[in-house]
C-alpha cells in the first residue's frame, strides 16, 4: 500500500534541469532516506513535496490526492529558522500553540522533550546564544512536535558531534518505532541513512534521477550496536559502490 506517491517530478532552474523524472512510492509509516552528491537536488525535491517549490512536471500525491491540498506535513529545512525573539522552549512549543494546546500543557511537553535531549539547561536561552548543534536539535524538536503524518527532514543532524548524534538517533528510533509517522530524510551520512531507514534512495548528479533503491537489511527494532553489524557493512558497501560509480560518470 502506498501513502506518498512522487510521480514523474522534474524541475529546472534557469533552463538547467536539476531533477529529471523522479518517481518513488512510500508506504504509510515508512522511514526513507535520500542520499546523493552535493547539489544534485535533494533539498529541491523535499521543497517540492512540501509545496515550497513547484515542479515543472509531475505531481506528488498523498493518499491518492494532491499533497498541496492537505495539511499533512511537518518540515525541517536545512536552515533552522528559529524565531530569534523566542527562547528555545518558546520555539519548540510553537506548533502546540498553533494547535491551541493550553500554555501549561505545552510548556510541560516542551520541557520534557528538552530534558530528554539534554537541553533543559538551555530552555530559557535565545537562539543567538546557542551552538549550531543545539539550534539544530531545537529545530528538530519543533518539527517533531508538529505531529503530522509525514515528516520531512533536510540534513537534520549534520551539525551534531558523533556522540550527540547517537543519542538523537536512539531517541528518534525509539519514538518513531512506537508511532506510525512516515519520515523522509535527506542526509550525507550513509551510516545514519542505513541505521534509521527502511529504504535508501540514491540520486545521481544533475540532471538528477533515482539510480538505486536499497532495502535496508537490518531488522527492527534497530539498535545503535547494529552500526557494527555485517548487514550494515554490506548495505554501506552497496551504497558506496553505486555512489562512486555515478560520481565518476
Ligand atoms: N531557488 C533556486 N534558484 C536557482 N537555482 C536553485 C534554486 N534552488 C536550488 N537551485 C539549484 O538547484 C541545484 C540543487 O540544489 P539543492 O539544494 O536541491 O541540492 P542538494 O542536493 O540538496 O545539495 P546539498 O547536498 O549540497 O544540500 C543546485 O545547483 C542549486 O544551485
Amino acid at each position: 500500500m502506498k501513502q506518498l506517491d512522487i510521480q514523474g517530478i522534474s524541475k529546472s532552474f534557469h533552463q538547467k534541469v536539476v531533477l529529471a523524472n523522479i518517481n518513488a512510492s512510500i508506504r504509510p509509516g515508512e522511514f526513507v532516506s535520500f542520499v546523493g552528491p552535493s547539489g544534485c537536488g535533494k533539498s529541491t525535491l523535499l521543497n517540492i513535496i512540501a509545496n515550497i517549490e513547484s515542479a515543472n512536471d509531475g505531481e506528488v500525491l498523498f493518499g491518492g490526492k494532491n499533497i498541496a491540498d492537505q495539511d499533512v506535513i511537518s518540515f525541517m529545512p536545512q536552515q533552522d529558522l528559529l524565531l530569534p525573539w523566542r527562547t528555545a522552549l518558546q520555539n519548540i512549543v510553537l506548533p502546540l500553540e498553533l494547535n491551541g494546546v493550553g500554555k501549561k500543557e505545552r510548556y510541560k511537553t516542551g520541557a520534557e522533550v528538552l530534558r530528554q535531549f539534554g537541553l533543559d539547561e538551555y530552555m530559557h536561552h535565545y537562539p543567538s546564544s546557542l551552538s549550531g548543534g543545539m539550534r539544530q536539535r531545537i529545530s528538530f524538536l519543533r518539527t517533531y512536535l508538529c505531529n503530522k503524518p509525514l515528516m520531512l527532514l533536510d540534513e537534520p543532524f549534520g551539525k551534531l558531534d558523533a556522540f550527540t548524534k547517537m543519542e538523537v538517533h536512539r531517541w528518534l528510533l525509539n519514538s518513531w518505532e512506537k508511532g506510525n509517522q512516515t519520515i523522509i530524510m535527506v542526509t550525507h551520512d550513509l551510516d545514519e541513512a542505513i541505521l534509521l531507514s527502511d529504504r535508501v534512495f540514491v540520486m545521481s548528479k544533475q540532471p538528477s534521477t533515482i539510480v538505486h533503491e536499497l532495502s535496508v537489511n537490518l531488522p527492527r527494532p534497530r539498535k545503535l550496536n547494529m552500526l557494527a553489524s555485517s548487514e550494515m557493512k554490506m548495505d554501506k558497501e552497496e551504497l558506496l559502490r553505486i555512489l562512486s560509480s555515478y560520481l565518476t560518470k
